[in-house]
């Protein structure tokens, strides 16, 4: 009998894909990227051509693809240098090189049993079941597809854990040295709708309690280096769909004018919903709610995302290849009698 899934979870890997979101290269493909995007989700047209706007402020190009570049060749570095010989492939959702392509390679490279790696770090449909949707679709399509583990929601990992403490740290340090005790720890992540977070992960509500826990673990390590406590909390950028659909609140820019009317002078932003400086980050944050702040007499500096710091890379690699030393062999904890 065949598996469906392919040959057995305890056959070793032989390569590891990055899977990803993808983003337009160019003006051109702006527009086709938002509808590969958008497709079937209800967005509004208004949100659309404000988003557009946002890719073509920035030359209709993300800065996603060249993340994705660079924390490919990362991660090969990183293979190498732990004496692992594995090919790194990728594939994104909604942009070349697309998924599919990819599998396409890997099956014609041979390969038959993949790690793979999302560039998402939380639970949640869009950040998580959509990817594994994608992929089953992908393994669907492509006559003798390896079979394909993507890693779990990793946002704890000590090592994305202690490179945001780094990068936080670094924007703390860069504020004015009068205003640095005061600042507050704003942990910002995309909003999601409050639906969406209530039925992430298994039990529900796993996208806000997986941000919670992780924006304390970050806010006590920055604690530790600095030695002063600051006050932290959890905010949301990036909205979409309906104004009548909820959405987890507040927003950024909101929020930044409740604090400054309660006399709140200096902030540091820490984007620790994601994992590179997406355009969310780089529009959302550095164009928008750092004019925000500013227009608010607010000192705010925006914190680094982990990137391809070598500890987050090294905690991608691990956590890639932690599964088949997870999975017990047939032979397993089996009495060995005969008798
Ligand atoms: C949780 C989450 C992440 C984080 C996890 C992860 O990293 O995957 C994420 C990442 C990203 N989202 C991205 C871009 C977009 N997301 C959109 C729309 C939406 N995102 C949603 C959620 C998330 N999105 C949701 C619930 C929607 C509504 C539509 C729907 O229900 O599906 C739209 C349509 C326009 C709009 O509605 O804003 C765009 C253009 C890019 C690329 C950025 C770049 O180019 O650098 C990235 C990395
Ligand atoms: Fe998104």
């Amino acid at each position: 009998m065949t598996n469906p899934l392919g040959p057995p979870a305890d056959q070793p890997y032989d390569a590891l894909l990055l899977l990803s979101f993808g983003g337009p290269e160019g003006p051109d493909d702006v527009v086709p990227f938002l509808e590969n995007v958008t497709r079937g989700r209800g967005i509004p047209r208004e949100r659309l051509v404000e988003v557009g706007q946002h890719y073509f402020l920035f030359g209709g190009r993300s800065p996603i693809n060249d993340q994705n570049k660079a924390l490919m060749a990362a991660l090969e570095a990183d293979l190498a240098a732990a004496g692992i010989d594995l090919p790194v492939y990728w594939g994104n959702r909604n942009w070349e090189p697309y998924l599919v392509d990819a599998v396409r390679q890997m099956a014609a490279d041979g390969r038959r049993h993949v790690a793979c790696i999302a560039t998402s770090a939380y639970s949640s449909w869009s950040s998580c079941r959509q990817y594994l949707d994608n992929i089953a679709e992908a393994v669907a399509a492509v006559p003798d597809a390896p079979r394909i583990d993507k890693v779990r929601w990793f946002a704890h990992h000590p090592g994305f854990v202690a490179t945001v403490v780094d990068r936080t740290v670094e924007a703390v340090k860069a504020l004015p040295a009068q205003l640095r005790d005061d600042a507050r720890l704003v942990f910002v992540t995309h909003s999601i709708p409050t639906a969406m977070n209530e039925e992430s992960g298994p039990e529900g509500g796993a996208y806000l309690a997986q941000h919670r826990d992780v924006a304390a673990a970050v806010a006590a390590g920055v604690a530790a280096v600095t030695g002063q406590q600051r006050p932290h909390e959890l905010v949301f950028c990036s909205r979409s769909g309906s104004p009548r659909t909820p959405w987890l609140e507040p927003d950024v820019n909101d929020r930044l004018e409740e604090l400054a009317a309660d006399g709140v002078r200096a902030v540091v932003m820490v984007p620790v919903g994601f994992v590179s400086d997406h355009m969310e980050v780089v529009y959302d944050l550095d164009t928008e709610a750092l004019a925000t702040a500013e227009k608010l007499g607010i000192e705010a500096r925006r914190a680094g995302t982990a990137g391809t710091d070598p500890r987050f890379v090294a905690a991608l690699r691990e956590l890639a290849l932690e599964r088949p030393i997870e999975a017990c062999p047939a032979h397993c904890c089996l009495p060995r009698t005969t008798a």
